[in-house]
C-alpha cells in the first residue's frame, strides 16, 4: 500500500484536458476548438486554438457563419490543430500525438501528416458527413496515420483557482 492517489488523470485525460484548456481562449461564438501535441516521451510540445492570424484583430474580421464567403470566418480563422503544429518547440513532430476537441479538417490534415504525426485522438466526429473529414480520413488511411475517438472513463474535471 503506497498511499498514491488513485483518481489521478490518464495520459489521454490529461493531454485531452489541456486540449479542451486551450479551447477556452477561442473567440468563436459558434465551435471552440482546442489541440494538444504530445510526443512519445508523454512530453507537451504545442497547444493551440482556432482564432484569427497574428495581426488580423478579432474586432475587424467577422465570426459569422452564414453569408457571403468573404463575410464569414471560414477564410480567415486558423484551426486549432495548425495553431498547435505551427506553434510547437520542434518543427519535427515525428511520432507524436495530437490530441483534438473536433476531428481534423483536410487542410489540417495535411499539416498533421507532414509534420510527422503519428496518431490523432479526437472527442467529437460532428462534421462526419462533410467532404472534407472524408477527405482526411482517406489522406490518414493511406499514410497509416492512427486516429481514435476518445471516450474518458469521467465527464469532468474540475479546475479551481482558489487553493489553499
Ligand atoms: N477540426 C477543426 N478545427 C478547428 O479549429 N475548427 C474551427 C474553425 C472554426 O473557427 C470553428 C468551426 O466553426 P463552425 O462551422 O462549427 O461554426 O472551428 C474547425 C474544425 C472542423 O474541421
Ligand atoms: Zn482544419
Amino acid at each position: 500500500m503506497t498511499g498514491k492517489r488513485t483518481d489521478y488523470l490518464s495520459w489521454d485525460e490529461y493531454f485531452m484536458a489541456v486540449a479542451l484548456l486551450s479551447g477556452h481562449r477561442s473567440k468563436d461564438p459558434n465551435t471552440q476548438v482546442g489541440a494538444c501535441v504530445a510526443n512519445s516521451q508523454n512530453k507537451i510540445v504545442g497547444v493551440g486554438y482556432n482564432g484569427f492570424p497574428w495581426r488580423c484583430s478579432d474586432d475587424e474580421l467577422p465570426w459569422a457563419r452564414e453569408g457571403a464567403y468573404l463575410d464569414t470566418k471560414y477564410p480567415y480563422v486558423c484551426h486549432a490543430e495548425l495553431n498547435a503544429v505551427l506553434n510547437s518547440i520542434s518543427f519535427d513532430l515525428r511520432d507524436c500525438r495530437l490530441y483534438v476537441a473536433l476531428f481534423p479538417c483536410n487542410e489540417c490534415t495535411k499539416v498533421i501528416i507532414q509534420a510527422g504525426i503519428r496518431e490523432i485522438i479526437y472527442l467529437s466526429d460532428k462534421y462526419k458527413d462533410t467532404d472534407s473529414v472524408r477527405a482526411a480520413k482517406i489522406m490518414l488511411d493511406k499514410s497509416n496515420t492512427i486516429y481514435r475517438q476518445f471516450f474518458p472513463s469521467r465527464q469532468v474535471v474540475t479546475l479551481n483557482f482558489q487553493v489553499d
